[in-house]
């Protein structure tokens, strides 16, 4: 696997917006490749050892872990499967976890993964934090992700020799490790407490918009948080664009262009990303780092500058997410260069952006 093997210093920083082509996903007739040894570190920052920072991860593979499990000495792992579902067997018991759906598995919790086919995701890790809903501020009691749509494994268990070894990776200070034993250590035959793996549904989402005037800042869409210490800055929120109204009067509807403190790498579960019909393709990817200026495309910029403001379906069939982060991120050299999916022409989307600022507009009395 391209897990980051030493630092974030192995290619020179490039602060331009860069976006990914859907990563490739190999083929089983042409090798095999598991959950582990798809795992490739595209971006992140900080450090495991100060328990400090945040790595994103991409996975992609066609094979089930036979025999092997993983887990995780770092931190915990969000995982959001975009292509198949993945059924995960941890020690708690097993959540099968299909795209649209997201599941949390912490650190040291040991886990193995079964596919079903071409597989691929993405993957959030915190060092030091755990996810937990936002707080809900003055929407008060319930909204967003709901605790009762969370659901955790059943226990189950296992006693099985396996006499040709059993293999658990362990992924300690960046680096994977291995051991052998000769049984599956999924054999906890019950547990208690909530430290445990869980899982949900994106659909589930209650999604609070604006019904006013102009474009709520998309923290409100904050399905999970890994907090900071500092209050409102996150480590890390996991954010998703999910299907909804919008209403909003006098308002240029998609995202607006901004340049902010928090670096945003995005993904696509389905659909089309509301700010990007085009280019950006479910299994791909972008990064808008700290500062960076960036928004709509020129398309959208131009439909959406002409449109009637009538109340609309948007992002209807699609689910586009992202991982913000208030670290400065790294790309790694597999995701500048040995992924070879970077689209080098991504810059070209707001080229032909034209001014439409008329100085002797006024608002017409209605
Ligand atoms: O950049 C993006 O596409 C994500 C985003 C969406 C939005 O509606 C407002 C701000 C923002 O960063
Ligand atoms: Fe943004």
């Amino acid at each position: 696997s391209n897990i980051l093997k030493r630092n974030w210093n192995e290619v020179e920083p490039d602060p331009n917006q860069l976006r990914w082509m859907p990563f490739t996903v190999t083929k089983a007739s042409e090798k095999k490749v598991d959950f582990v040894s798809g795992l490739h570190t595209i971006c992140g920052a900080g450090d495991s050892k100060s328990r400090s920072g945040i790595a994103v991860h991409i996975y992609t593979c066609n094979t089930s872990m036979i025999n092997r499990c993983f887990q995780n000495s770092d931190g915990d792992f969000l995982i959001v499967p975009q292509k198949g579902e993945i059924l995960i067997t941890t020690e708690f018991g097993k959540m099968m976890v299909e795209p649209n759906e997201i599941c949390v598995i912490q650190q040291g919790m040991r886990f193995s993964v079964d596919v079903f086919g071409e597989t691929r995701g993405y993957i959030l890790e915190v060092y030091g934090a755990h996810f937990e809903l936002p707080d809900l501020g003055p929407i008060g009691a319930n909204g967003l992700a709901n605790p009762r749509d969370f659901q955790i494994p059943v226990a189950w268990f296992e006693e099985r020799t396996v006499a040709s070894g059993y293999t658990i990776i362990n992924k300690y200070q960046g680096k994977l490790f291995s051991c052998q034993q000769d049984f599956s250590p999924f054999n906890v035959v019950a547990w208690h407490g909530n430290y445990t793996p869980y899982k949900y549904n994106l659909e589930n989402f209650m999604v609070i918009n604006c019904v006013a005037f102009d474009h709520a800042d998309p923290s409100i869409f904050t399905v999970l948080t890994a907090k900071s210490t500092r209050p409102g800055v996150a480590i890390a929120d996991f954010v998703i664009f999910p299907p909804r109204w919008g209403v909003a009067d006098r308002t240029f509807r998609p995202p607006y262009y901004h340049r902010n403190c928090m670096s945003e790498f995005m993904g696509l579960i389905k659909g089309h990303y509301e700010a990007k019909e085009e280019g950006f393709q479910p299994g791909g990817a972008s990064l808008h780092s700290i500062m960076t200026p960036h928004g709509p495309d020129f398309d959208c910029f131009e439909k959406n500058s002409t449109a009637e403001l009538k109340p609309e379906r948007v992002a209807e069939g699609t689910m586009a997410f992202m991982f913000e982060s208030s670290f400065s991120m790294a790309v790694t050299k597999w995701g500048l260069e040995t992924c070879q999916r970077l689209d080098k022409s991504y810059y070209k989307c707001w080229e032909p952006l034209k001014s439409h600022f008329n100085p002797n507009w006024r608002p017409s009395s209605k």
